[in-house]
């Protein structure tokens, strides 16, 4: 017989084959194949072993694995995208293959995109039980499991709960050493959740698989629910703010959501599956979701203890290859946006000290700065704030004595603030919080009033 290869084109089947976690040693394994090709082992620690758990609590940290395994399998079903999707383990009602099918059809949008695949209606879990029971509550503990991912978003959280009073241990997955330093930063208690991906998938990745972004807030989401379920936390709180929730408009296609499993939409679905299917007790929710990008900005401006440790830059991220010098490339559209999104409430010699040069005082990074402002281009593919957000960044620094002579500044009142709305230039009205957001009323009314100024 020969030697199983992988033919993209010639995949018909990606199969789920099991998952499991050990409470000995809080090792995770997520096992999937295409058709009867080899095994494909992604595997992560939970640190905090040995675990001791109640009979309730076991069956939901193992319900939270098999929706991990569900959820993490998009790395690999991407390479091949086949039409079959064999689900051989754990039980999945209806309820579960929607939200499944959900997530992969707008968390690969920006991938299919990009590929110049079709995947509506093309994606399809089929369930393999009747409406499955609820889960009970778990008498979890009003603790929160934070998501620190390095950069100012995620430290807003944490600072904000801290100002709440709030308990919590901050958690992250992975081994990028910059979360590990702002999260030592704080002085809170830490947890670190190890992943390694199935080594084949680079092996596939040179052998022609298809690649893309795929929708990594959904798996560091349902990784941190495993680690509150074991650790008997009941909040797990992400900081995905309001401007998530929109995309980048292209033309002909329409909108296309880099970090759709940052938006509301997934929020509210994975919330409702873990509390169905998990927890009755468990929440789920983003700390920063009425807030926009300008708000998130405004509030990161508080305090500068992160300023020599945080990173938006996604080069710091990488899972192979060297970690880069700086932790601001300066070029790329997260670096433009952070600047010019912190700029109307950080002092200039301030900000500039963090990014060690002046980005709205570069005209070669013009077009860059357009693509944010949605002018003659679309917005980036990236966690950037929308359009509008930094228009009115632009327009505030205008009326700035320190800001107005730099070159991107002067160019924008030159060409472009002349044909917006004046509207457009005000920033007020994007830095009032929204009502849409999940936070329970516990929280929300620790926060609300810091969230106003
Ligand atoms: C660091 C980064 O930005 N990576 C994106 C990049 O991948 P690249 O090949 O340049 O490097 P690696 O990240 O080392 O990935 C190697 C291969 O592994 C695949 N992969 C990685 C992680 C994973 O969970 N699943 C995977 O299949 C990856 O596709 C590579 O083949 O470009 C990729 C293609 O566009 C992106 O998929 C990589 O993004 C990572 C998954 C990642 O962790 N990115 C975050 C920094 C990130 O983008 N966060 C979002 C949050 C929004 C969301 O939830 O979608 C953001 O900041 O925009
Ligand atoms: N490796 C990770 N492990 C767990 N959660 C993560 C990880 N990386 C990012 N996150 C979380 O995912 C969400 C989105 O990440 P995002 O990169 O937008 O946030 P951030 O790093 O805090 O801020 P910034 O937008 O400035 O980069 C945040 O809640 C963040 O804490």
């Amino acid at each position: 017989m020969t030697e199983w290869q992988f033919e993209r084109d010639q995949v018909e089947c990606f199969r789920f084959v099991r998952s499991g976690i050990d409470p000995h040693s809080g090792e995770i394994a997520l096992v999937y194949a295409f058709d009867q090709g080899p095994e494909l082992v992604e595997r992560l620690r939970l640190p905090g072993a040995p675990f001791q758990w109640s009979e309730l609590q076991r069956l939901a940290v193992e319900r939270s694995v098999q929706l991990l395994h569900w959820l993490a399998g998009v790395s690999y079903y991407k390479a091949a995208v086949p039409k079959q999707i064999q689900i051989e383990s754990g039980e999945m009602d209806q309820h579960t293959a929607d939200f499944l099918q959900q997530v992969y059809e707008s968390g690969l949008g920006e991938f299919a995109y990009r590929n110049g695949l079709n995947l509506h209606g093309q994606i399809r879990f089929r369930p393999n039980a009747e409406v499955l029971a609820e889960a009970p509550a778990l008498q979890l503990q009003d603790k929160a499991l934070t998501a620190i991912g390095g950069g100012k978003d995620s430290l807003v959280s944490v600072e904000t709960l801290r100002a709440a009073g709030v308990e919590q241990t901050l958690a992250w997955v992975g081994q990028a050493p910059l979360i590990r330093s702002c999260a030592e930063r704080t002085e809170l208690p830490t947890l670190q959740i190890e992943r390694q991906l199935a080594p084949q998938l680079f092996e596939f990745n040179r052998r022609g698989a298809y690649n893309g972004h795929i929708p990594v807030t959904a798996i560091n989401s349902a990784m941190l629910t495993v680690a509150a379920l074991a650790s008997g936390k009941r909040w797990v709180v992400f900081s995905n703010e309001r401007s998530a929730s929109y995309g980048s408009l292209i033309a002909g296609t329409g909108e296309v959501n880099h970090q759709w499993s940052k938006g509301w939409s997934f929020e509210q679905a994975f919330a409702a599956e873990a509390r169905r299917r998990l927890a009755a007790d468990l929440e789920y929710f983003s700390l920063l979701r009425p807030l926009s990008e300008l708000a998130v900005a405004r509030q990161f401006a508080r305090t500068d203890r992160y300023d020599g440790h945080f990173s938006s830059c996604n080069r710091n991220f990488h899972i192979l290859g060297e970690r880069p010098a700086s932790r601001w490339c300066g070029v790329c559209p997260k670096c433009r946006f952070v600047f010019l999104a912190l700029a109307p409430f950080v002092s200039k010699p301030r900000l500039v000290g963090i990014f060690g040069r002046n980005l709205l005082d570069e005209p070669e990074q013009v077009a860059g700065f357009d693509a944010l402002m949605e002018y003659q281009d679309h917005k980036p593919f990236e966690c950037v704030g929308e359009g509008r957000e930094s228009r009115a960044a632009m327009a505030a620094l205008v009326e700035s004595a320190v800001w107005r002579e730099d070159a991107l500044v002067a160019r924008f009142r030159r060409e472009i603030l002349p044909k917006l709305d004046s509207a457009e230039s005000d920033m007020s009205a994007l830095l009032q919080p929204s009502t849409e957001h999940g936070i329970p009323a516990q929280i929300w009314s620790r926060v609300d009033a810091r969230f106003r100024t």
